[in-house]
């Protein structure tokens, strides 16, 4: 077990989440992605072309939940159709660099597009990379703060390279997601809780429900893990 209280099981997956990174080109998205599903980091990171997702499972109050991360490219021209890489997505990081304030100035933006092609219960986590740069940092927390409260979303600082707080970005996303769907299991109250697809190693969580996201994952794009 992590010390998140969440580790990799190999056996049955109970729930299969999808969660999207966006934000700014090079603020790190791809980095923190592959810190998370690999635990590397490269310096030398190329801009993401089109889209691609990484997978790690992880336990999450005790049921083994595999999460399905998707990286797109920040800049518009290699991005793929945005409607399609949103559908069936129950969390989202909106990722900006602390050393770069234009990428903070643009979160709006990309909020905006979460609220036109999300669904409405997704659950946002606003993320300051490259903590480590404090020296050159243009964003201070408590701008970043007050602006995430405002706005309703969780948030944190994170350094992909020195390997701050990136488990606990994800662990908080994946866990909120969760209190979402075993609250609407309650509400329900039958065991399919939020609307479901039955999924090869384990059930797709659609918030909306969205029978198209599982063909979507398994079909449309090639996954790079
Ligand atoms: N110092 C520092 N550099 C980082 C960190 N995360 C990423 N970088 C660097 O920032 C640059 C961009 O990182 P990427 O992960 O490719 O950025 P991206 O947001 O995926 O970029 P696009 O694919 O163009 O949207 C690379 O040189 C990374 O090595 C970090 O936490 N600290």
């Amino acid at each position: 077990m992590g010390s998140n209280g969440f580790g990799e099981y190999d056996h049955r997956i109970d729930y299969v989440f999808k969660v999207v990174l966006i934000g700014d080109s090079a603020v790190g998205k791809s980095q923190l992605l592959s810190r998370f599903s690999r635990n590397e980091f490269s310096m030398e990171s190329k801009s993401t072309i089109g889209v691609e997702f990484q997978t790690r499972t992880v336990v999450v109050d005790r049921k083994t939940v595999k999460a399905q991360i998707w990286d797109t490219a920040g800049q518009e021209r290699y991005r793929a159709i945005t409607s399609a890489y949103y559908r069936g997505a129950v969390g989202a990081l909106v990722v900006y660099d602390i050393t770069q304030a234009q990428t903070f100035e643009h979160v709006p933006r990309w909020l905006e597009e979460l609220k036109s092609h999300a669904d409405n219960n997704i659950v946002i986590m606003l993320v300051g990379n490259k903590a480590d740069l404090a020296n050159l940092r243009d964003v201070s927390i408590e701008d970043a703060k007050e602006y995430a409260e405002k706005e309703g979303l969780f948030f944190i600082e994170t350094s992909a390279l020195e390997s701050t707080n990136v488990e606990s970005a994800f662990y908080t996303v994946l866990s909120e997601i969760y209190k979402i769907v075993s609250r609407k299991a309650l509400l329900d109250n039958n065991s399919q809780g939020a609307r479901s697809s039955s999924l090869q190693g384990g059930t797709q969580i659609m918030l909306s429900g969205n029978e198209d996201a599982v063909k979507v994952n398994k079909t449309t794009y090639c996954c790079s893990s």
